[in-house]
């Protein structure tokens, strides 16, 4: 028995060669895995920050977007963090006060430096992009255009912010850029996914973009944007119609009606019941319908409701010019467009309109829709202002028209057909970030899309933790195997009789 005790206490794991290996290997253990998490550890997320200004013709709405500092180019996502709208209208409304335009921006300037850190405001970019009221302002007088853009890059300067310029977006420029957000935003162009169109209804014009295999350019070049993202090239086709946004649409429908000079009109794009008095000189104070202008009219007319969708639909169908193609295909006026193809993201006023009519589920079928909005328009207007009495009246005296305008637009304007409409998704925001060109615009001018796939490590930080961690001890193994010689002989340990 005593034999047996010496033998056990001589157990190899307690000789002190074997304990400082032990204890080293523990050691060097620890002190891998520790380097391998400490200097791979993503390192405390720092955000950066960018601002745009959407001057749109309606209104007027201040983003911020934030995205994580140390991966800008490759694996981090911009987001918004914040929308401020700024109180009245769009700045092409202050052509007769230039200045008021800059001070209406200031009360969301002033949100905005509450939001970015104080430290990163001198680092953050600002832009101003304005789009159809601006191209209509102009055209109609480009002096009083200049006078605001003076006035808003003046507001804009004076902000902490790092200002790099106001300007008015072309209609292309709109269209591609609203593309690029929605794809961004839903991780199409990083995967090199099929890619989802862009729908964008504004106050005074309207953009449809999408990627389809039978449009390289060719045939209309001045509807082709091309882009390489992330190593994939793209031929998109992107057009941007002015004045068929829904408030100069409506101008043109109303027009239309107005021809001889009325003093009264019964509009079937209006609710029973509805009254209101229009001027005529402010009917038409716009390129959009100024050359319609009747010679002999009194200074205002009456506009009576009539509510009906047939009827409202016909005189919508008339704003269009569905003759003189000299393409393979166009849409309306004349205008080149290529077979619709895959998905579409209908945004902006596309959302508000179809959102309140009940009618953001495109698996109905377009008979359904039609009746829905027979039911909407002929609604008295007393009922209809008793069941939505939080929506603005403007809004809401509209929806008639909006909704048949809408529709009509987009089954006769752009062709969709009953299997296509049920593609469109009508969206607002997408994974928190509203759907809008400001988004794309601010990429594309921080250069935070790169052109060729980025390099991303084979292994995320955890794969690569545990696979240093697991050769760690693989290699502790090894080297006890190799100091074998050295362990005491076990074999003379005496048989137990
Ligand atoms: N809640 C709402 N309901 C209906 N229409 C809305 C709502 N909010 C905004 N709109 C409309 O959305 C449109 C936005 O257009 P806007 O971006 O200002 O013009 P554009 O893009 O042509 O320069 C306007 O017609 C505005 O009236
Ligand atoms: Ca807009």
């Amino acid at each position: 028995m005593s034999a047996q005790r010496e033998m056990k206490e001589k157990n190899h794991w307690k000789t002190p060669v074997t304990i400082i290996i032990t204890v080293i290997g523990v050691i060097v253990i620890v002190a891998l895995v520790t380097v391998a998490v400490l200097q791979n550890k993503p390192l405390l997320q720092k955000y950066k920050y960018g601002i745009v200004l959407d001057a749109g013709s309606s209104h007027t709405a201040l983003y911020i977007y934030k995205w994580p500092a140390e991966k800008d180019n490759n694996t981090g996502r911009a987001e918004q963090m914040h929308v401020c709208k700024v109180k009245g209208q769009g700045i092409s409304s202050y052509a007769a006060n230039p200045w008021k335009a800059g001070e209406s921006l200031r009360a969301c300037m002033e949100e905005a430096e509450q939001w970015v850190p104080g430290k990163r405001h001198h680092e953050t970019p600002l832009y101003l992009g304005a789009t159809a009221g601006m191209r209509l302002l102009n055209m109609e007088n480009s002096t009083a255009s200049d006078k605001v853009f003076q006035a808003v890059k003046e507001a804009l300067q004076s902000s902490p912010f790092s200002y790099q310029g106001a300007r008015i977006l072309s209609g292309q420029e709109e269209g591609a850029f609203g593309w690029v957000t929605v794809n961004y935003l839903d991780d199409r162009l990083k995967q090199g996914l099929e890619t989802t169109g862009a729908l964008d209804l504004g106050g005074a014009s309207t953009q449809i973009s999408f990627v389809s295999d039978n449009f390289d350019g060719s045939e209309s070049p001045s509807n082709s944007v091309t882009f390489r993202l992330y190593g994939n090239d793209y031929n998109l086709y992107t057009h941007s119609f002015l004045c068929y946004g829904k408030d100069q649409a409506l101008r043109s429908v109303v027009a239309h009606q107005t021809q001889s000079g009325p003093e009264k009109i019964l509009d079937p794009c209006s609710n029973p019941g509805y009254n209101t008095i229009k001027n005529y000189s402010v009917l038409y104070d716009s390129p959009c319908v100024s050359n319609r202008k009747p010679q002999k009219a009194p200074a205002s007319f009456h506009l009576t409701g009539k509510g009906n969708f047939g009827e409202c639909q016909k005189i919508v169908r008339s704003i269009f010019n569905f003759t003189n193609c000299k393409y393979s295909h166009c849409s309306f006026n004349g205008v080149f467009q290529p077979h619709l193809q895959g998905a579409f993201g209908a945004f902006s006023a596309y959302y508000f309109v179809m959102s309140f009519l009940n009618l953001t589920d495109t698996s109905m079928p377009l008979e359904t829709v039609k009746e829905k909005l027979t039911s909407y328009c002929s609604t008295p207007w007393e009922q209809i202002k008793q069941q939505h009495r939080a929506v603005k009246e403007k809004y809401l005296a509209e929806y008639c028209f909006s909704g048949t305008y809408i529709l009509t637009l987009l089954t006769e304007g752009y062709n969709f057909t009953s299997e296509s409409y049920s593609k469109i998704k009508f969206i607002k925001k997408i994974k928190g970030s509203d759907a809008g060109w400001t988004l794309g615009y601010m990429l594309n001018l921080t250069n935070m899309i790169p052109a060729e796939a980025p390099d991303t490590p084979p292994l995320p930080h955890a794969g690569y933790v545990s696979i240093v961690t697991i050769m760690a001890i693989l290699l502790f193994i090894l080297f006890i195997l190799s100091l074998r010689p050295l362990w005491p002989r076990c074999s003379k340990l005496p048989q137990v009789v």
